[in-house]
């Protein structure tokens, strides 16, 4: 069976092993740094990142992260896991957190604010659908999410969100660095692209919608057994409502 690594530190780990073993994909969890020197694709999930970066550190796994995305292998962060890839983080506690690096981009870590303005919305996912059919969009689930505020040359933009021009950034005044808010901007960046880096900045793994996690399986060159682009059933995939209710089967 075709194997993908999962950072275990922290964070929604399991939700991404279930979606890749619904693809008939198996999920290894990562804990230490040698075991990135075996296993290829790897997915840095959701979670809290200034909390697992103090994992990553205790487990001495930054250097061996920042390697594995130097060497050119498919890394894919969802959220926190895209706060992780970035090169640059603003809205950070106090002191900052350590980060891989490797995405020519600068993320806003709670750019939608704080834990109860986190939503749900249909993303329009022009390169996803081209790769991998399905429906016109994809629904991101966004949970304290952060967003990118700004990419480099190399950087392909997959999806991006208008941020209503009434939304003024609110979240946590006692750790966001408010100068560094990205107060003017009507549209900010959600999912991106640069070579083997993927990074979104909502979470696929809560949704039955496993069209990102085949995308990204294909940057890796993996084929799961029962290799299927989407679980999206036709008839849930025009039907907003029922699609909600139908998408969130998380533990399977
Ligand atoms: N759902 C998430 O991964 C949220 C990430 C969070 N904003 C952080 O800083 O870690």
């Amino acid at each position: 069976m075709a194997v993908v690594g999962v950072l275990a530190l922290q964070g929604s780990f399991n939700e991404h092993i279930a979606v890749l073993r619904r693809l008939g994909v198996k999920g290894v969890e990562i804990r230490k740094p040698e075991q990135l020197l075996t296993i290829n694709p790897l997915i840095i999930p959701g979670g809290e990142s200034t909390t697992m970066a103090k994992l990553a550190q205790y487990f001495n796994l930054f250097p061996a992260l920042r390697e594995f995305v130097q060497m050119g292998k498919p890394v894919w962060g969802t959220c926190a896991g895209l706060i992780f890839l970035a090169d640059k983080a603003t809205g950070q506690k106090t002191g900052g957190q350590e980060l891989v690096g490797g995405l020519d981009c600068t993320v806003h870590r709670n750019f939608f604010g704080s834990q109860i303005q986190s939503f749900e919305t249909e993303l329009a996912v022009p390169e996803l659908v081209s790769k991998e059919g399905g429906p016109e969009t994809f629904r991101g689930v966004f949970i304290r999410a952060p967003a990118i505020l700004d990419v480099g040359p190399e950087v392909q933009v997959l999806a991006d969100y208008p941020v209503p021009s009434d939304k003024k950034l609110s979240s946590d005044s006692s750790v966001e660095d408010k100068k560094e808010n990205a107060d003017e901007k009507s549209k900010v960046i959600v999912a991106v692209r640069q070579g083997n880096i993927l990074a979104t900045a909502f979470h696929p793994e809560l949704t039955a919608d496993t069209r990102w996690h085949s995308y990204f399986l294909k940057m890796g060159n993996v084929t799961g057994e029962e290799a299927s682009s989407s679980v999206v059933p036709a008839e849930v995939s025009t039907n907003n409502k029922l699609q909600s209710q139908n998408d969130l089967p998380i533990f399977q």
